[in-house]
């Protein structure tokens, strides 16, 4: 990648989450670059989407990602951006122990099995007697004494899986989760892509149970004698908060962009796994929008159509029509963060266009539904459930309903609660002001961070409670297709309601023919090229696309986005688009 010369001018393409966090994160650390940011549709946003409802026009019902991993940098990252824009009223958090984060996998007899999220919960999904884990403890202990030789070629998930541990494994559990994550399927998902520790482990041992036990041990050892040697640091009054705890990318983040205290949220996040926000997903999208909105050096081209990318001595041109008018524009650089495939119609080697048609997408279909007035999910509270394969294999006549799981949205809208202290709109800065300025213009020059921070995290976690609206209501989403539709014939929206209708009533009891039409609102969006799908070669074609794009544009463009990243996630787009802009 070239570093942009003084003053230069960037292209970025696609206006999804990629993009304007890329061209958000550019336009601080380079403001005298000329950033253009070109968009194929009207909106900015790209999947994510969080209209209100077209019937009462008084619900949010998201029509993508719709929570955030706490786990993740990029999560920090987004509240840290919330905080730093005086908007810390919007963002909310579920607590670990709270009904909202409760996770099921449905079994074939349609009961909700409560996943493991704690030492008590992990006890109760392996010995409380459900069709799932039955037989499950034996396959685990076994492990280790199954031969096998270390393997060091990628492999899939399931292949992987039932190697070590048997199909029970695969079919009850993994798969679940990996509906969850990609809509993928575990016969097809790399277990190097989206299991890269465990690969690492399987190259050098031959049981990954007792290398998980062994390294178990190491890091709770490592971890017991760093916590005693930083107690102590800290004692001394020697630890400054720059070094806390976290990745260097974290560390990079708060000492070269957060007015904030990554460190802090961080702590206080460590109790919540979930992050929502009042407004839906696509506020994030929103509020980096309107952030670049208002920076002069930064200019959108909506609804245009992008023929040809082509790299040339005086730079990088962008071939496209807008308003019915061809135009040609030359930058020192392009970010594009859209698709493989929608890169693939731009470049000319016909080579490097025939790789990047190469990875493929899961389709998904949501259904929204909103009930009003009641409540009919309340024996099985939670985040939602997820369908594992063995569903489909005991109930082969109900495959072609391709329901890969359900979010229970009214849930973690119910048991959610503000992150910040509303007080902390302090933290308020604007985009482009530097950290010294913003000290400086803080209400009455306070300097937050000398203020007992332990005090306040303490204070908040008082404030973990769970809130119940006044007002009952049910909001769901199904989520259907994915790897079920790889070889099928799609079903078309109204064979895709019918479906979900009778999901509704099989698996959690919901009869919405007993529903008058005024309390009920159902929408459904189908989204096709929804998630990317890290499958067995697929880091071979991503190097193989990264390395003809670096021979072909001379590190005149970048391709980013959820196919690039190393993860799907909506903070991986974030964190991955904070490291891109930091080093140019
Ligand atoms: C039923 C289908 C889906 C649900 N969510 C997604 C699909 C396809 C999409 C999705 N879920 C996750 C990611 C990655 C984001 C990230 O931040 O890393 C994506 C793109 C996260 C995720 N969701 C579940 C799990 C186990 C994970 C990974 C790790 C974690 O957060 O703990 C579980 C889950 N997803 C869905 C449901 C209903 C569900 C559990 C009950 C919906």
């Amino acid at each position: 990648m070239t570093i942009v010369r003084k003053a230069g001018s960037l292209a970025v393409i696609g206006s999804g989450i990629s993009g304007l966090s890329f061209a958000y994160y550019l336009s601080y650390f380079r403001p005298d670059i000329k950033i253009t940011i070109f968009e194929k549709s009207s909106r900015t946003g790209g999947y994510i989407s969080s209209p209100l409802d077209n019937k009462s026009h008084k619900v949010i019902l998201e029509k993508g990602p719709r929570t955030l991993r706490t786990a993740s940098d990029g999560t920090l990252m987004i509240a840290d951006l919330f905080q730093r824009c005086g908007r810390c009223d919007e963002v909310y958090g579920v607590a670990k122990t709270s009904l909202g984060n409760k996770k099921y996998i449905l079994d074939w007899q349609n009961h909700l099995v409560e996943a493991p999220s704690s030492f008590y919960t992990a006890w109760n999904f392996l010995f409380g007697g459900n069709l799932l884990t039955k037989g499950l403890i034996n396959d685990i202990l076994k492990e280790p004494w199954r031969p096998g030789p270390i393997i060091t070629q990628d492999e899939s998930v399931e292949g992987f899986f039932s190697r070590r541990f048997g199909p029970r494994v695969t079919d009850n559990v993994v798969s679940a989760i990996y509906n969850g994550i990609y809509a993928g399927d575990v016969g097809d998902l790399s277990i190097r892509s989206v299991m890269p520790r465990l690969f690492d482990v399987k190259k050098s041992h031959r049981s990954v149970v007792l290398a998980h036990i062994t390294s178990r041990l190491a890091n709770g050892l490592f971890t017991g004698v760093k916590g005693l040697f930083r107690a102590g640091l800290t004692m001394l009054g020697l630890l400054k908060k720059k070094w806390g705890g976290g990745s260097d990318l974290l560390r990079h983040y708060q000492c070269e962009f957060s007015t904030g205290n990554v460190w802090f949220l961080k702590n206080i996040l460590k109790k919540m796994p979930i992050i929502s926000l009042k407004n839906g997903m696509e506020s994030v999208t929103n509020l980096l929008r309107d952030q670049l909105q208002g920076i002069s050096n930064v200019k959108y081209v909506y609804d245009c159509d992008i023929s040809g990318i082509k790299n040339g001595e005086k730079g990088i041109t962008i071939s496209y029509t807008h308003n019915g008018t061809e135009h040609r524009d030359i930058f020192d650089h392009i970010n594009c963060t859209v698709s493989p495939k929608g890169l693939s119609d731009m470049v000319e080697d016909p080579k490097l266009s025939n790789l990047l048609k190469a990875p493929t997408y899961s389709k998904v279909r949501l259904v929204n539904f909103y009930l009003r007035n009641k409540n009919y999910i309340q024996d099985s509270p939670g985040f939602g459930y997820l369908i594992p394969k063995a569903y489909y294999k005991h109930n082969p006549g109900l495959k072609h309903q391709a329901i890969l799981g359900v979010i229970f949205d009214s849930d973690v809208e119910k048991h959610r609660s503000q992150i910040f202290n509303p007080a902390t709109k302090r933290f308020s800065a604007k985009l482009g002001e530097t950290v010294e300025e913003y000290k400086r213009n803080l209400i009455n020059g306070e300097d937050w961070k000398n203020k007992g921070t332990d005090k306040e995290i303490a204070q908040y976690k008082g404030e973990f409670h769970e809130v119940s609206s006044t007002q009952e209501y049910t909001k769901l989403t199904l989520m259907m297709g994915g790897h079920y539709w790889k070889n099928e014939v799609i079903p078309n929206e109204a064979t895709a309601l019918l479906n979900a209708k009778d999901v509704l009533k099989k698996q959690l009891n919901i009869d919405l023919n007993e529903i008058s039409e005024d309390d009920l609102i159902i929408e459904t969006a189908m989204t096709d090229e929804g998630i990317p799908q890290y499958n067995v070669g697929f880091e071979d074609t991503k190097q193989e696309i990264l390395d003809k794009v670096d021979v072909l544009y001379q590190g005149k463009l970048t391709v980013s986005g959820m196919s690039f990243n190393g993860g799907v996630g909506v903070p991986d787009c974030v964190s991955n688009g904070y490291k891109l802009a930091a080093h140019m």
